[in-house]
């Protein structure tokens, strides 16, 4: 069995997916989780500078997105084949697509970029929410005969929207509630076994 260690901040932001993958895999790891003050240490010994980094036998992998899709498909939650493991990619990139059009709203909800909340809800994310969460409901969710996003099983799009849901939801009350599809779909995803567990006991964080 490799061994793993994922490094990231004492959030569940970027590397929930991660801690998620391995517990539907079942697989151990290490869930490093570095404090404020040892960032600036540590920061130059990581290849892009950046947190989340995950360790496979001491050989790093930066970047969330490409941690996911590595675990995912070590662990089968990439889809079934290639076409499904293509649209997978494709709502990932859309995913991701929608929080660049939200430019600095998550900085300015979370404290770290100056700004009004109110305004910023208004005038960044509802206009963005409203311009891909209907394409994630009618193209997937709708047409969907399994409950998840992509095939006939939990993939890690599904783990990457949910996240993604249960953490507006937190922030910004009632975030998704026009959209009740996904928040049922996030209901669906935690309610898997091995999320409702590693949730239950997961160290509480912000965000
Ligand atoms: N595209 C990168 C972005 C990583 C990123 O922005 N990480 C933040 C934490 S969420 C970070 O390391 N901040 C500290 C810094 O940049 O010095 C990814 O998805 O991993």
């Amino acid at each position: 069995m490799p061994n793993y260690k994922l490094t990231y901040f004492d959030l569940r932001g970027r590397a929930e997916i991660h801690r998620q993958l391995f517990a539907l895999a079942g697989v151990p790891y290490v869930d490093k989780r570095i404090k404020p003050e040892d960032w600036p240490t540590l920061k130059p010994t990581t290849p892009f500078g950046q947190l989340p980094l995950l360790e496979v036998d001491g050989k790093p992998i930066p970047q969330s997105m490409a941690i996911a899709r590595f675990l995912a498909k070590r662990f089968g939650f990439a889809g079934a084949n290639d076409l499904e493991e293509a649209q997978i990619d494709a709502l990932v990139d859309l995913l991701n697509d929608y929080m660049t059009e939200q430019k600095h709203f998550f900085g300015v909800l979370v404290g770290r970029v100056p700004g009004d909340k109110a305004a910023a809800t208004k005038e960044l994310f509802e206009p963005a929410r409203d311009k891909y969460f209907p394409l994630v409901i009618e193209k997937y969710l709708k047409k969907s005969k399994s409950g998840f996003l992509v095939g006939s099983k939990v993939s890690w799009v599904d783990l990457h929207l949910a996240g993604h849901i249960t953490t507006y939801q937190q922030l910004i009350p009632g975030a998704f509630d026009k959209y009740p599809e996904v928040i049922a779909h996030r209901d669906r995803v935690e309610a898997l076994p091995a999320i409702k567990e590693w949730i239950a006991k997961r160290p509480k964080s912000s965000y």
